[in-house]
């Protein structure tokens, strides 16, 4: 009796939106943010601040016309049966697989950005130098033991590791902020000298806005309430971008940009950013500081997305929940981006390029193509997003771009700045 009552209790409470926002900040804040400043280097801040005020609006817009989708659908069907039933087989697998791409690409991209920051901590703190491979395994097995230990302490870690990111990352970046030259925000160069690298940050930007595939799970978290998803997107979405404009602002008020040149030359690992920040500013603990909140950055990103391929790969081969199921799932999905991560250690912004193109179309592409079919087969079930066909198509329009920007740029096809 007394648990009936505390059941509906618990059912009766209405979900904050503050959760909800911070799952969606939580997921999109990740690697993408460590590459913001290497792929924007070329059109500089004022630009790049334009252009991700456009990607934030297309990227809030998709969410919306996945909310949309996952309206007419029972709660807590996947993404990828969204994707099945108005897309078809094709949709399904382009769902699934660009969610198992973008995984397995991010797992190497953390890993490789990682272990740089974990090699060069080692090497600061004691001043013996690790090499890659050693870091690339000792950031590897320490991160897959806690996904291995199973989600709850995922959820205990992550929640550590999320205060310590928002300790580090203030206390960093309004050292750097203090710091933010106004010369070295805006240079002196006439439009047409950044104007050719417009295109090239346009997907990374779109996959750094990523999150899609918990939007199901914030419509079931509201109970379909789409007034609350809603807000919920819209809140943790601006709280994305409120976290890269102050980011941007800090890195590029600091590291003038003919000195991103040097550091897209190294490869442009998260490391090697933070080192060129370090060197522009005299600020003492700054370097440190930055180095722990990259580490617990990526980490937390790597956890949560780790933890979604172990799942993909035990639901993939329908594996169950045991421990040697979990280790050999874990298998599958760290080996080999550990091995490849060994054999190239500085692959860091090739992956993101390569994450960005499956992103694209899983983020902007996809969700607008389900609302679409939905809205043609006539179904109505009270939430339309605003803005009708206009909003829509051009979402999908710029999804499109983003695609064929990073075909043309993979190509290396596109101006290369530095
Ligand atoms: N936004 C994430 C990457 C991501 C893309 C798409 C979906 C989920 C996650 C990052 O920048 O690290």
């Amino acid at each position: 009796m007394s648990e009936i009552v505390a059941n509906t209790a618990v059912s009766k409470k209405v979900p904050g939106i503050l959760g909800g926002a911070m799952i969606v900040a939580g997921t999109s804040i990740g690697a993408g943010m460590f590459a913001l400043p290497v792929y924007s280097a070329g059109m500089w801040f004022a630009l790049s601040i334009a252009m991700m005020t456009l990607v934030w609006f297309c990227a809030y817009s998709s969410s919306l016309y996945l909310t949309e989708a996952s309206l007419h659908y029972r709660a807590g069907a996947s993404y990828a049966t969204i994707a099945e039933d108005t897309l078809g087989p094709v949709g399904k697998l382009l769902a699934t697989g660009t969610v198992a791409f973008v995984c397995f690409i991010l797992t190497y991209a953390y890993i490789s950005g990682g272990s740089s920051v974990v090699g060069h901590g080692v090497e600061s703190v004691t001043g013996t130098e690790l090499g890659h491979g050693s870091s690339a395994v000792l950031f590897t097995v320490v991160l897959a033991a806690v996904v291995i230990a199973g989600s709850r302490a995922v959820d205990r870690v992550s929640t550590i590791m999320l205060g310590g990111m928002v300790l580090t990352f203030f206390s960093a970046t309004s050292m750097l902020v203090g710091e933010a030259s106004a010369t070295t925000l805006f240079p002196a160069i006439s439009l047409s000298e950044p104007l050719p690298y417009l295109w090239v940050a346009i997907p990374v930007l779109v996959t750094s806005f990523g999150f899609h595939g918990t939007v199901p799970s914030l419509v079931k978290h509201y109970n379909q309430d789409p007034r609350r998803v809603r807000l919920a997107l819209l809140c943790g979405t601006m709280l994305t971008m409120l976290v890269y404009v102050v980011w941007q602002l800090a890195i590029m008020g600091n590291v003038p940009r003919d000195h991103f040149g040097e550091v897209i030359a190294q490869g442009g690992n998260v490391a090697t950013l933070i080192q060129a920040v370090g060197q522009s500013t005299d600020v003492t603990g700054l370097e440190n500081t930055l180095m722990l909140f990259g580490n617990l950055a990526l980490a937390s990103s790597f956890i949560g997305v780790a933890l979604g391929l172990v799942d993909l790969i035990k639901d993939l081969f329908k594996m169950d929940d045991s421990l040697s199921s979990s280790l050999k799932a874990a298998g599958v999905s760290f080996v080999p981006a550990l091995l490849l991560c060994i054999a190239m250690p500085h692959g860091f912004i090739t992956a993101i390029g390569f994450a960005a193109l499956a992103a694209s179309i899983f983020v902007l592409v996809l969700p607008a193509l389900m609302a679409r079919v939905l809205r043609r087969r006539g179904i109505h079930n009270g939430f339309q997003t605003r803005g009708g066909m206009l909003r829509l198509d051009f979402v999908l329009a710029f999804g499109v771009l983003a695609v064929l920007v990073e075909v043309v740029h993979l190509l290396g096809w596109l101006p290369q700045f530095g």
